[in-house]
Order: structure tokens, then sequence, then C-alpha cells
């Protein structure tokens, strides 16, 4: 039989985002026999070898199936999203020149880590798709709220592909005086689309620049978007490529006579398609990853580069050309402002910050005299370098966190400040910034005390030592995508081994780690629905992951500004969000004083209830993880001091006893029986089922607390029976009606 056909089905569009684009492409619908199929190679290894006539497989790619309403009922029909022969050719290899890897690709697979961070948006080299052809395509009446910006179409096919209907306050704020060229400080709340409310005004800025140009390889710098963190780099480039991917999907990449040099120039090799140079080019270097990479790139020319201040310094370093390019920036961007200026950045930040100052000769010439007059000798140490040719720089500053007075002081003017003396590093490194306007547009959106709406606060009050078991029970009893804030990296060490012998899916996310695995633990936790992230404050800023149920202060930040910043990472784009401090009777005082700062107090941060009859029934889990943990911890020990004896033993050509290395021996058998007995007993408890109080373990309608309804009713708790299972924020004690009867009682 050789047509039994659709063995594999076309692929369905994933996500209510692509089926949403895809309605909008232009449809070719066909039916299963029109369309070009494609004949499978099949492995005579797997049993059905080209002459056992069982079975031909065919597939196809680019394909929707669309089902539709119609006199007899729902009918199939195919919708052919790409030209087949994109189909064959769409793999990314693109031509030497412009075949970067992009953002998606780096964060779906870390192995790709070494390539370089590179994304972008090509044009096509076919002269009959010109650039006007593909903007005119969407029409904007389909996006009123955006309309008054007057962005380009192209961007706003991508808002409506991601299905951003409506811009944030922070981007309804924003993005009028960034577009009219005014330098912008942005204060919003976390998760509140702070990125785009500067992403979007630079990169319209960009595509009307370039609208009557045809792309370029070659190409300078336009804008430096400067980040604290390695990951919140690469997302800010991913996101903002995001915004241009409509233009990739819409081009195809035209299709030259270039043989694919892997395959050679045989009869059998195929065209590949040529990609031509991108229109906008957005490229992210960071440390922990390739910088001969990242220099290749840079030599090659990006127009937006998102960049740690570390790694950009060093590169900046090594090649005059980069300063040159950062001295004629067009826009230039500090998010999490006040984050850089902490953690050892601030001097390779404070030098790339002097490379874009475009004062004149008369007001350089002033400042040094005050600054002579001052006795500053940091301002005198590197002069500011004047370009003639300078294009008027742009800057926006973002964060959730800049502290009124800071504000008032920049509403003021640098000049003023300066006089006045003052002396935070913040306050120096706006300073330092080359606001063109001596008063810059401030959109101050933060909510009073920190708080975001939709984020449910609460506490956990017990001794330190008790808090493993807190953490667990809260895990346990509240399954969902929990980021765990721990300040010591020797305490994440520590934690995930336990929650794995938990069997938990932990995590770890910190500086220690290689670049390449931070990134996988982060796409790991993404994936995984129950996951457990336990992460330094690494991850307190900027990071976007979907769906964060729980962020969990395993222990207290250091600052009110850390404390709302990890909190953001969940409640984010007006999503719900539950948040809790494990508080140990030593970081009372600091809860206290990071509320205070916030204007709150503690008892506005509501209790979380316990059941602390399940609260017992696993902490004999947690004791046993510990011990089995220290047990291995032992074994390792002595495996290596007897490795370093009996290695030096031999090196000194000395006799290793071999009573000694008996009674080694003995006792690591020893601990070996302890290990397996102590493992046994955990995977046991583990496959146990965990009884709420009053439920029989033989019958189920009996026992003094029934759970036939709750299981016919499909609300029950998946591990704990006898329990439903409510949402965090819906078990906590009542403190925010304490802090409204307090309010009400003081205002009689
Ligand atoms: N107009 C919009 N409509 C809906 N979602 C949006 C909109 N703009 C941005 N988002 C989404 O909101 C989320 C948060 O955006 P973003 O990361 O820019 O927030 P942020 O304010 O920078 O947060 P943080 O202060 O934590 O860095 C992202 O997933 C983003 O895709």
């Amino acid at each position: 039989m050789n047509n039994t056909r659709p063995r594999k089905r076309p692929r369905k569009a994933d996500t209510n985002n692509e089926r949403d684009a895809q309605k909008h492409k232009k449809s070719r619908y066909l039916t299963a026999d029109e369309l070009p199929w494609k004949t499978v190679a099949r492995s005579n290894a797997a049993g059905v070898g080209e002459n056992e006539g069982m079975l031909l497989l065919e597939e196809i790619d680019g394909v929707d199936v669309v089902y539709e309403g119609s006199g007899e009922g729902k009918v199939v029909r195919f919708n052919m999203t790409k030209e087949p022969v994109m189909a064959e050719a769409g793999d990314g290899s693109g031509s030497e020149e412009w075949n970067g890897i992009d953002e998606t690709t780096l964060q779906a697979d870390p192995e790709a880590l070494d390539a370089p961070a590179e994304s972008h948006s090509p044009l096509p080299d076919n002269p009959t798709a010109s650039p006007s052809d593909v903007e005119s395509d969407f029409d904007v009446e389909q996006l009123p709220e955006w309309q008054p910006f007057g962005l380009h179409p192209l961007l706003l096919k991508s808002l409506h592909a991601q299905n951003f209907t409506t811009p944030t306050p922070i981007q309804s704020a924003a993005l009028p005086q960034a577009i009219l060229g005014k330098d912008v400080v942005g204060v919003a709340q976390t998760g509140s689309g702070k990125t785009l409310a500067y992403g979007l005004p630079i990169l319209n800025a960009l595509l009307q620049q370039t609208a009557n140009s045809p792309p370029s390889s070659q190409r300078d710098l336009k804008a430096l978007i400067l980040a604290p963190t390695r990951e919140l780099a690469l997302q800010v480039s991913s996101h903002l490529n995001a915004c241009l991917t409509p233009i990739v999907n819409n081009i195809p990449a035209a299709i030259t006579a270039t043989q694919d040099p892997k395959k050679g120039k045989g009869k059998d090799s195929e065209p590949v398609p040529h990609k031509a140079p991108p229109r906008i080019s957005i490229a992210a270097v960071v440390g922990g990853m390739s910088a001969q990479k990242q220099r290749r790139i840079l030599e090659r020319g990006v127009d937006i580069l998102v960049a740690t201040p570390g790694r950009l310094w060093d590169l900046i370093g090594e090649k005059d050309s980069l300063a040159q390019q950062i001295r004629n920036l067009q826009f230039l961007v500090l998010d999490e402002a006040d984050r850089m200026v902490q953690g050892g950045h601030f001097e390779e930040l404070d030098n790339i910050l002097r490379l874009t100052l475009r004062q004149n000769a008369d007001e350089i010439a002033d400042e040094m005299e005050v600054a002579r007059e001052e006795e500053e000798p940091q301002v005198l140490e590197s002069e500011p370098i004047l370009d003639s040719s300078s294009k008027p720089l742009q800057t926006f500053v973002f964060s959730a966190t800049l502290s009124k007075d800071l504000q008032r002081d920049l509403k003021k003017g640098s000049r003023h400040r300066r006089k006045c003396g003052k002396t935070s590093t913040l306050d120096d490194l706006l300073y330092r910034l080359d606001f063109r306007d001596p008063s810059p547009q401030i959109i101050d959106l933060s909510p009073e005390g920190g708080l975001v709406s939709t984020l449910t606060e609460s506490k956990l009050e017990c001794v330190a030592t008790d808090k493993d078991f807190y953490l667990y029970y809260f895990l346990m009893r509240y399954p969902g995508r929990s980021l765990v804030f721990v300040s010591s990296i020797d305490g994440i060490r520590r934690l995930v081994p336990l929650l794995e012998l938990l069997k938990l899916k932990a995590y770890p996310l910190h500086s220690q780690l290689e670049q390449k695995q931070r990134l996988k633990n982060l796409d790991r936790f993404k994936s995984a629905p129950n996951g457990v992230l336990l992460a330094t404050d690494v991850a307190s800023r900027g990071l976007d992951i979907p769906a964060v149920d729980h962020v969990i202060h395993y222990q207290i930040p250091r600052s009110a500004d850390t404390y709302v910043h990890r909190n953001g990472r969940t409640a984010r784009a007006m999503n719900s969000g539950f948040a809790l401090v494990i508080c140990g009777p030593e970081d009372r005082r600091i809860f206290r004083a990071i509320l205070s700062d916030l204007g709150r107090q503690e008892a506005d941060v509501s209790d979380m209830v316990v059941d602390h009859d399940m609260l017992d029934k696993l902490k004999h889990g947690v004791t046993l993880a510990r011990q089995i943990d220290s047990v291995q911890h032992k074994i390792k020990k002595d495996n290596h001091d007897r490795n370093w004896i009996k290695e030096t033993a031999e090196a000194l050509e000395v006799d290793y006893e071999s009573e000694a290395e008996q009674i080694d021996a003995a006792a690591s058998n020893r601990k070996d029986y302890r290990l397996m007995a102590l493992k046994a007993e955990l995977r046991e408890l583990l496959t146990r089922p965990l009884l709420a109080r009053g439920v029989s373990a033989k019958y189920i309608t009996s026992g003094s607390k029934s759970i036939a309804d709750s299981l016919l009713l499909g609300n029950h708790h998946e591990t704990m029976l006898g329990l439903d299972k409510p949402r965090a924020n819906e078990e906590v004690a009542p403190g925010s009606a304490r802090r409204t009867k307090r309010r009400q009682s003081k205002s009689k």
C-alpha cells in the first residue's frame, strides 16, 4: 500500500498569539491531496524498510489545520502558511554574513551559548517586496489605543500579534514624551512594561530612519541599553527582538543559488536561503559568553546593543572604534539604574557614561574649574571627548525604585545637584548622564509602599532551624512555580539537594554557576509548572519569567528596594501573585525596617495560615533528607581524604598501612549501609499518601472526614488527601483587615 498518506498530521498553531497572528496572513486553503507532501526516509533498522510494503510515510510543514463551520458541521481545511520551498530551506542557515543566532535560540538551547547573542529583522533582497509593501498590510484601526503614538505599522503589527492591545500606564505616559525626543526618567511598578516604554520609541525611530534606505551590512551603533545582570540584558534583547518578529514572519528570506557549504556542490545540494542584512540589528554582549564572537558581531556593526557594563567596558578597552560609536549614540538607556550603581559595576558604568557626554567646551571648562576648586580628582581624571559630528543623544533612565529625593533633584537639574553637594552614588551617576534637557521628563507611577495591587504578601514566623520545614510545607501545600530567594550561595547549595531528595524539581541560579548553566536552569524552571528556582538576588531584578506563582523570601533581603524587586518576579502584567517572607527571630528587626522604609508596618503583612498537623507529617521527610545529605557529604569527604593519603603515600613511595586501609573500608561500608537504609526509608515515606487529620487510610467515606465529595468534585489536593487545593493567597490571616481597621480608628 503506497498511499497511506497522512501519518504525520499537519502541525496546528501552538498558541493563541500564533493563531491571532496567522489570522491576518493571507490564507491559501488547499485540500489534503493538493498539499505538497514529502516522502519521509524510513530506516530499515526501525523495521519499516523500503520494500516491506507496509506503509509510505509522508510529512509536511508550514500548514495550519482550520476547522470551519458549514451546513454539514465542521469542515477541516488546510491553510498553507509557508511556501513549500521555504519549509525546506528556512532553517536559519543563512548567508555567512548574517546568520547570527537569535535570543530565542539561545534560550531554548543553552548549548548554543557560545554563539553571539544577536538577532535581527531582515528585509528582503527581493526587489518585489519593498518595505512599504510589508508595512502597509496592517490595519492600524485594530489597535485604537496605540494609535495616538503614531508608531510604525510594523510595531503595531507586532503588538497586535503579541496580544498587547492596550498600552500599560507607564507606556502611555512615556511614549509621547520619548517619541517627541525628550529625555525620560520612568519609575513604575515591577512588571508594568517598562522595557517597551523605552524600547518602542527606539525601535520606532530606527524603523523610520531606515524606511527609505536599503539596509547595509555596515552600520554604526545607534542605541545602547545598559542592564545590571546578564539574564536581564539577554531578556531585553529578546523582548525588543520579538517586536521585530512580524517582519521576519512576513518576509520570506529570498532564495538564492547559494550552495549549502556543508552539503558540497553535488547534484543533491539544494539552494539555501540567503538572509539579507537586517533592517535593525540587535545584539547582547554579556559576561560568561564567548567574547570573541561578541567582538565579531560588533565589528560587523549593530544598531541596538544591550550590554552589562563589565563586558562592554572590556570590549571598549580593546576597540577604539566601539568607543567612537558610543560617543555618537542616539539613544542611551539605563535599565534598573539604581541597581547598576551597586555591586561593583559602578566604575565600568561611569567610564562608559563618560564616553556619552556631549557637553560643549564652555560647559566642560566650567565644570573643570568647579572640580578644581572643589579638588575632586575623579572629575579631572578623564575629560569628555568632543566630537563635532555627534548626533543629539536621548537618554532614558528606568527602574521600579528611584527615590523621590533623587527625582526631586533631577527636576532641579544636574548643575543644581552638583552645587548642593549631593554625594549618593546614584546621584553621582545621574549627574554624569548627559540629559539634554536640564529638567528631564520624570514620570513616577510607582505605587504607594512599592506594593503592586495584584500581589498578596504574607509572612510566616519560625525559628531559623525550622525554615526548611516551612519551605517544604509551603511548596507541597501550594503547588505552582515558586522562586525562592536565598541570600547566600552556600544556602542554595545546601537547599537544592535537600529538595531534590524530596522529589521536588529544584534548580539553582547564582553568580558562581557557569552562564550556560544559569540559562539552562532558567529555561528548566520556565518549563516546569511546579518548578522551584533557588536564586540569589541575581534574579531579583527585571527577570520576566512567565507565571511565577510564588516568591518566597527564605532569607530576608537587605533593603526595601530588593524586597520590592524580588516580589516583582510574581504578579506581573496585572496577573495575581503571592509573596511569602519566612521570618526567623533575627530577621524580624530587618523586616520591620524594610516595611518602615516603604511607609508600612509589620501588621500590614498578613500571617500565613499553617496546617500544623500536615507540617508535622512533612518534618520527618525533611529530617531524613538532611541526614542523607549529611552522610553523602561524609562519604564524599572520606573518599577524597583516602585518595589524597594514597596518592601522597605513592608519591613518597611509602607503604600505605593495609590495617588502616581495612579500618577505613569498614567505616566506609557502615556509612554506605546507613545511606542505603536512609534512602529506602525516605523512598517509602514519599510513596505513602499524606492524610489530613480525620481521613481514613482505608475507606474514603469513613473516618471523621470523608474525602469522597472532594474527590468527586475534583477540588481535592493532589498529594494531601483530605485537604482541598486553595491558592496561597486564599489562606492568609486577614492582616489587611487589621490595617483597614487601624486606619479607620486613626481617622476617627
Ligand atoms: N502593553 C502591554 N500589554 C500586555 N503585556 C505587556 C505590555 N507591555 C509589556 N507587556 C508584558 O508585561 C511583562 C512585563 O514587562 P517588562 O518586563 O517590561 O516589565 P518591567 O516594568 O520592566 O518589570 P521590572 O520592573 O520587573 O523589570 C512582559 O511579559 C511583557 O511582555
